[in-house]
């Protein structure tokens, strides 16, 4: 399979234009966190944030939103039980990620359910965690008009896809349920992590152990997220979210016997200031 390469980067984060406002580098919203897993809602908003999301809300359980709002102040915040502005919100945004640490209830089930109905062609919708197991128990059919990225570990995709782990290095078995499931972009997690799209599989080279550890996956989504929301070309965003996602926590494992994954955003900015500089 072709190599996912560091020349991604440089095709996907361009100089920002000088009389550029927040309005020119997207809207996104990230719906997840049940008070159980409030910490990854709380790792995907550090990281769009660090990205350079031009705008960001949230929208989790109500216990969650002042640690949000001591974490991350940059980011507006919504109550995901009232489900009237959170669904105004969809309509608005350019991208909606939804699924880290949201848990499976009922509620949760229903909410992923409004929210695929509310989306509008033209929008983007990154499908991770949770969200993924709530679409496969409870038969939550993917907006075939929008463009959709999900990003499972290998146990989601064995219970989102049926391709059990074993399967999962047939890459024409998992493309299929890909297109199956309407998925414009699978990011199958693992290490070496592969990308699958219409005419193109790609894989990360980079990366290791040091990445195993709780909230690793929740960051990498607030990155594509983000990436989707400011770059033209969602599937090239992605990739270069993944790239970037490794080749951080590779520099980062020089020092770290683990790399935290809060420690990947606030490392971010940085990152991407040596790959372009908005100088
Ligand atoms: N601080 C937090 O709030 C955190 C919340 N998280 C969230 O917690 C929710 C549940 O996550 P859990 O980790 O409990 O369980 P998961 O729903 O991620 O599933 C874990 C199970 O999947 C199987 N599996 C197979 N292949 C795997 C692979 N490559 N990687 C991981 N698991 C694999 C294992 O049997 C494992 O028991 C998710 O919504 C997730 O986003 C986690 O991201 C961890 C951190
Ligand atoms: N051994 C490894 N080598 C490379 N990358 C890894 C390794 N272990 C985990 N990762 C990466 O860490 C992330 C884990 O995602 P996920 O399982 O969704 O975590 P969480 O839900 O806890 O945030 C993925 O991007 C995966 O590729
Ligand atoms: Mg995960």
């Amino acid at each position: 399979m072709e190599e996912l390469k560091p020349d991604i980067l440089h095709e996907v984060i361009q100089k920002r234009f000088a009389q550029a406002n927040k309005t020119s580098f997207g809207n996104a919203l990230l719906i997840g966190g049940s008070l159980q897993y409030a910490g990854a809602i709380l790792m995907a908003a550090s990281a769009a944030v660090s990205s350079g999301i031009g705008r960001l809300t949230v929208a989790t359980q109500r216990e969650n939103l002042t640690a949000l709002r001591v974490r991350n102040p940059e980011a507006m915040g919504l109550d995901w039980s009232h489900h009237g502005p959170v669904l105004d919100q969809v309509r608005k945004c350019n991208v909606v990620l939804i699924g880290p640490g949201m848990g499976e209830s009922d509620e949760a089930a229903e909410l992923v359910r409004a929210t695929m109905r509310a989306m509008r062609p033209g929008q983007n919708l990154v499908i991770d965690a949770s969200a993924l197991n709530l679409i496969a128990d409870h038969h939550i059919m993917v907006p075939t008009d929008v463009f959709t990225i999900a990003t499972p570990h290998q146990g989601e995709w064995a219970k989102l896809s049926s391709v059990m782990i074993p399967y999962q290095g047939s890459m024409e078995l998992n493309d299929l349920q890909r297109q199956n499931l309407n998925l414009d972009v699978l990011v199958l997690k693992q290490h070496h992590t592969v990308v699958l799209s219409d005419n193109r599989q790609v894989q990360l080279q980079i990366g290791g152990p040091y990445q195993a550890t709780g909230g690793m996956g929740d960051t990498l989504a607030g990155m594509i997220a983000g990436f989707i929301g400011q770059f033209a070309e969602p599937r090239r965003a992605t990739e270069a979210a993944v790239y970037a996602h490794s080749a951080i926590a590779e520099e980062l494992a020089a020092h770290n016997w683990v790399v935290q994954p809060s420690l990947i955003a606030d490392y971010l900015p940085n990152y991407m200031a040596r790959i372009n500089t908005n100088l």
